[in-house]
């Protein structure tokens, strides 16, 4: 069962990932702003700088993380902003959405300058995470242990950032016993979602680099959380 600390763990994460959601008015904008490309990019870039925004105050919240090297939490951050965002941008996508609007948002990445050979992965990603039925703490918990994941690029101290992240793997496994007892390997398949994440890195830096090539702006929390 689930003990004292674990519950107040759970609750700590669950506030931090309730606490911080995508504005209003950029949801609203989904519907409203005419469908050129140029627009849809705009807006992409828009949801991805509030995606990061909420990241960076969701992480700042996690409990220990503020207490680890600097520059390791900068290392952790950088590492993990992609994945995090997916996995974010999926749960919301395949679940929060009101109705319309995630056939509106996935028509407009469609038509954003991003090259098919990536719409295809994320989309198949996104399928696979809505087919989890996750439930709030089971996606928050999942985002905090993808942003704790200790060996990062750059990352110094990685035994702090296990130290960190286990209590978290350990409590996400209890709670899917409890959540899906009818299916035993469900905490296999939510870290099997974690494994598919990583692959969207690569498709991810190649979907910036093709923007780049044709010139598109940036705002510089983009620039700065990736390098470019
Ligand atoms: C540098 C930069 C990056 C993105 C991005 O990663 O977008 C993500 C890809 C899909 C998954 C999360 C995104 C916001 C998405 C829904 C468009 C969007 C615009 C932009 N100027």
């Amino acid at each position: 069962a689930i003990t004292k600390e674990q519950d107040a763990l759970m609750k700590l994460i669950v506030e931090a990932y309730n606490k911080h959601q995508i504005p209003q008015d950029v949801a609203k904008k989904l519907l409203q702003e005419q469908y050129s490309t140029e627009e849809n990019f705009l807006l992409l870039t828009e949801i991805a700088t509030s995606q990061v925004q909420v990241l960076v105050e969701f992480t700042k919240n996690i409990p220990g993380f503020l207490s680890l090297d600097h520059e390791d939490q900068i290392a952790l951050l950088k590492g993990s902003a992609v994945e995090a965002m997916f996995l974010r941008s999926a749960q919301v996508f395949s679940r929060k959405m009101p109705e319309g609007h995630s056939e509106v948002l996935e028509e407009r990445i469609r038509k954003s300058g991003i090259s098919e050979e990536f719409i295809t992965p994320l989309f198949n990603f996104y399928k696979s995470v809505g087919e989890l039925h996750m439930v709030l703490e089971e996606q928050a918990l999942l985002t905090a242990i993808t942003i704790l994941t200790p060996d990062r690029p750059f990352v110094k101290d990685q035994p702090a950032v296990e130290r960190l992240q286990e209590p978290m793997v350990e409590l996400l496994k209890k709670l899917c016993v409890l959540q899906h007892p009818q299916e035993p390997q469900y905490f296999a398949r939510l870290l099997g979602r974690l494994t598919e994440l990583r692959t969207l890195n690569h498709y991810h830096a190649e979907m910036l680099t093709s923007w780049r090539v044709n010139d598109h702006k940036f705002t510089p929390l983009l620039c700065e959380i990736w390098d470019v």
